[in-house]
């Protein structure tokens, strides 16, 4: 390291800064300048013109292609390395002083090695390069629910991301100014080298480092790193939650809305029904759908014992494939300007194209080959589109409201071909936070490794936790406390398969009548039976008019496998029991007492 070099452009403010909150940040980058030794440095001021400067930064450099400015107005093309696609678990780790505050559910570093690690690997990375400081705020600017950051990338494909996805710039600068605090986030693309690449969090230090990749999670730090990893650890400190959960309202015809936040797995539909678009009949009647956030959701209780949500993002990193006019025609009509593609595939003219999309047929694949069907799908599974919230046409009036909006219900789900009903309520808090503890989902192109592999994500968290899993379900069982309003918890499955393979459930639009089956619960209306594993609807409690479900379709989503459920409650207490000691008793008893009723 030279530790020669001087930055003057260093200090934001000049010397008046000197005794001030903005200190603590210009010490922190004069000290990451003089690690990674770049040619310059750029602070962000989140402004229009800034924006376009980096535009043409990335289009002369060729890491951003226009793509057609007659269908798709001030659109890119980013094509990442094809070894950097995805986040990669194996590589993110939660560096806490004591390895039992991480838990089975990290990957653990002792933070001292983690930064000799990569810190190794940031030395003199950015040299010849501009390093960009990244002021940013998770959630509305004005929110006392929202909390800052600072990131600083060599990339100028993140700076542009996260534009979109946070509030940016001088807004968020003047807060950390006001308040201090920040999260700090130091990321390198480095040399796009898998075997030299990792995603640290340490929670203690409210600090995270991340170099090698250029993918999304991985290098927006704003999102999975800041808003989950260190959120959570933050919000279990602060008493409140932070989650992997959409938040949507639905209003029905009598002008109600009910907020309901929801957790999935990635790549389980939490962007498709964060925009759910009624069915016609409906619409009709006067249903409305508005979408506050389609990915994370901080929530805490207000002064009425209600849990209050905001979505801390400002946009939407989405899963293109699947998207089409059909099954989410709210978010095509966000991405037809000002968007960001990664990874998709190009039509003949130009235009950006996925498998699902409509049936024309690229010509050039994600990596920017001539399109061989042969050679797998065109556009990268895990493909996705960056937008702004702004350009949603369902995005809620209220989805800035600094309080937040008030949740009635909250549901876990996942991916699961066979045993889950399409929809059950959990009995009470406790056994609610049982059914999320205890989530199994089949995994998903949007992490590497195998896909379709059942394995336990509970609350839809298992990569994004900051902290002990056993920690985070005692943090949730904490809210069921006197003076609480606690939302409604329930447990759904879109993705039920019959025995052809085939989901059994229409899902996307239809989810809908699912939802207000949920809302007539929470008012008292809406009818279920008791079972073990919790209140199930039969078929004719819910609206299923002109959805057409066979026999065995009927049975498998509205049914209750005792069998089935017995081997399933087995696998529970085994995954609780991996949790050891540190496990409060209430789950396991939970997790007993309904084992008992299933015998
Ligand atoms: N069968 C079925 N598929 C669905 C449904 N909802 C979403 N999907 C599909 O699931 C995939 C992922 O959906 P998304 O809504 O993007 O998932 P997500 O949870 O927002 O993903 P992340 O951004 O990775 O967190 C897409 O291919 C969708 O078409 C549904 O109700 N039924
Ligand atoms: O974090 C990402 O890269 C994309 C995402 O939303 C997820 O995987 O859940
Ligand atoms: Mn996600």
């Amino acid at each position: 390291m030279s530790a020669a070099i001087d930055y003057p452009d260093t200090r934001i403010g000049g010397s008046e800064t000197k005794g001030s909150q903005l200190d603590a940040l210009n010490q922190w980058v004069l000290q990451v300048a003089q690690l990674t030794e770049p040619a310059a440095i750029h602070w962000c001021d989140g402004s229009d013109s800034e924006y376009a400067a980096l535009l043409e930064t990335m289009q002369a450099d060729g890491s951003l292609l226009p793509l057609n400015t007659d269908t798709h107005p001030n659109s890119w093309l980013h094509r990442s390395d094809p070894d950097d696609v995805a986040r990669v678990e194996h590589l993110t780790f939660v560096c806490t002083s004591d390895r039992d505050d991480a838990g089975p559910n990290n990957h653990w570093m002792a933070p001292a090695e983690a930064h000799a690690k990569i810190d190794a690997l940031f030395a003199g990375c950015m040299r010849g390069r501009t390093m960009y400081v990244i002021p940013y705020c998770m959630g509305p600017i004005d929110s006392p629910l929202a909390r800052c950051g600072v990131e600083i990338t060599d990339s100028p494909y993140v700076v542009a991301n996260m534009r979109i996805m946070t509030r940016m710039g001088a807004a968020a600068l003047a807060r950390i100014e006001r308040e201090g605090a920040f999260v700090k986030g130091l990321h390198s693309i480095g040399e796009l080298d898998p075997e030299r690449r990792f995603i640290m969090h340490f929670p203690e230090e409210l600090t995270i480092k991340s170099y090698g990749s250029g993918y999304g999670g991985n290098a927006l730090l704003g999102k999975k790193c800041h808003a989950l990893r260190i959120a959570s650890y933050q919000a279990r400190q602060e008493g409140w939650l932070a989650e992997h959960m959409l938040i949507v309202g639905i209003e029905n015809p009598q002008g109600e809305t009910h907020y309901i936040a929801a957790a999935f797995p990635s790549a389980c539909g939490k962007t498709n029904l964060a925009m759910l678009i009624p069915p016609e009949s409906y619409r009709e009647a006067g249903w409305k759908v508005w979408t506050v956030g389609d990915d994370i959701c901080w929530m805490r209780p207000g002064a009425d014992g209600r849990l209050y949500a905001i979505n801390p993002e400002a946009g939407f990193f989405g899963v293109a494939p699947g998207t089409s006019a059909r099954s989410n025609p709210n978010a095509l009509a966000s991405i037809q300007r000002d968007t960001i593609f990664t990874n998709v595939a190009t039509t003949a003219d130009n235009q950006p194209w996925w498998e699902g999309l409509d049936e024309r047929t690229p010509v050039k694949d994600w990596r920017g080959r001539d399109h061989d069907p042969a050679k797998g799908p065109a556009a990268h599974p895990n493909s996705r589109f960056t937008v702004s919230a702004r350009q949603c046409p369902s995005y809620s009036p209220h989805a800035e409201d600094p309080q937040g909006v008030p949740i009635s219900a909250i549901v876990f789900g996942g991916r699961r071909a066979s045993l889950v009903p399409l929809v059950f309520e959990a009995r009470d808090w406790t056994h609610g936070v049982l059914v999320g503890a205890s989530m199994g989902s089949e995994t998903t192109a949007a992490a590497t490794g195998a896909v379709g592999v059942m394995r336990r994500d509970p609350m839809a968290m298992k990569p994004f936790c900051g902290y002990n899993f056993a920690d985070y379900f005692a943090h949730w069982l904490s809210f069921d406390k006197p003076g609480a309003n606690l939302p409604k918890i329930f447990h759904v499955n879109w993705f039920r398969k019959g025995d052809d393979g085939k989901f059994l459930w229409p899902g996307f639009g239809d989810n809908l009548r699912v939802l207000e089956w949920m809302i007539g619960r929470v008012k008292g209306e809406a009818e279920a039976v008791d079972t073990p594993i919790g209140a199930l609807p039969r078929a004719a409690d819910l609206n299923l008019e002109n959805v057409s479900l066979s026999p065995e379709a009927r049975e498998k989503l509205f049914g209750f496998d005792r069998d089935g459920w017995r081997a399933e409650f087995e696998g529970i207490a085994a995954y609780l029991g991996e949790f050891g000691g540190r496990m409060a008793p209430t789950l396991p008893a939970e997790q007993k007492r309904i084992a008992t009723t299933l015998q």
